[in-house]
């Protein structure tokens, strides 16, 4: 868990500006989830996070300590979970510590002992503990994303990203990993933004919501402020008739149903 600073970050490619003057403060343990349209600049934040990406200008804490490249405690969960599909879920998953061992113990499968303790326990957070034998690549798409957050939370990260992790699921198979992500995020108190293009499962699991528009923070609120018209600013043109009408039959008062409603999906 820790505390990340985001202060006026800009960040151009020539003349496109993918993310204005960004700023937000996330404290210890907080669930965000950041929303915007295709483009939005919300992968490029995500990236200037990981230290992948360098910023234009402006700057980066985690705890006060600069980001200046990509940390070991800074984990990335991403739509592809670029798995090792020859090899167990236990063994991905323990990949997850290669930060902290060396190349030789990592080629000869030498882990220390706290580690394959943590890539089990691990594996126990995402519901995969009996099947951590399992080849990888004779698994399904949601249970191959869980192994890749076990394999996040081996990195043992004080700050978890995930970008889009469940953009290439089906309905139920995302929900259930959101589940599991959001109980791994609980167990450890783990700081985490997650990029999500599905209102619905946003609404259902954030807890903090960061809306992006053409590179701007257009909206930084917690779920009573996530009402229907933010959501329109942020997507700007696209049908929110199907929410405004859940809306009215739900909550009069305007604020967006809680969890397990359903919405239209974007
Ligand atoms: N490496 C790059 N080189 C040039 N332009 C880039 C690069 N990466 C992103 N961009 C541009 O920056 C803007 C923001 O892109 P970004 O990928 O951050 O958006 P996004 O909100 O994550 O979109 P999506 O939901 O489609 O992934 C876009 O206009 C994109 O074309």
């Amino acid at each position: 868990m820790s505390t990340i600073e985001v202060t006026n970050l800009s960040k151009s490619y020539g003349s496109v500006q993918a993310l204005d003057d960004v700023s937000f403060t996330i404290p210890d343990g907080e669930f965000v989830v950041l929303l915007g349209e295709s483009g939005a600049g919300k992968s490029t934040l995500l990236r200037c996070l990981n230290g992948i990406t360098k910023p234009t200008s402006g700057s980066i804490t985690i705890d006060g300590e600069p980001v200046k490249g990509p940390r070991n405690d800074v984990a990335m969960i991403f739509q592809q979970h670029y798995l090792l599909e020859q090899m167990s879920a236990y063994s991905n998953a323990l990949t997850g510590a290669l930060g902290r061992t060396s190349f030789l113990e990592s080629l000869f499968g030498r882990y220390e002992t706290d580690d394959k303790h943590e890539a089990l326990r691990a594996l126990d957070t995402v519901g995969l503990l009996d099947q951590a034998n399992q080849r990888a690549g004779h698994m399904s798409g949601g249970q191959q994303q869980r192994v890749g957050i076990a394999r996040a939370l081996v990195q043992n990260p004080n700050l978890l990203l995930a970008d889009e992790p469940v953009a290439s699921l089906d309905p139920a198979s995302a929900e259930n990993v959101m589940r599991y992500i959001r109980r791994a995020a609980a167990e450890r108190d783990l700081s985490t933004i997650a990029s999500l293009h599905q209102v619905n499962i946003a609404r259902e699991f954030g807890e903090r919501f960061l809306g992006m528009k053409n590179g701007e923070l257009v909206f930084d609120g917690y779920r009573d402020d996530f009402t229907v018209d933010v959501i329109d600013e942020i997507y700007g043109d696209i049908e929110t008739d199907a929410i405004r009408t859940e809306r009215t039959a739900d909550e009069p008062d305007g604020r967006p149903a809680q969890s397990g409603a359903r919405a239209h999906e974007y």
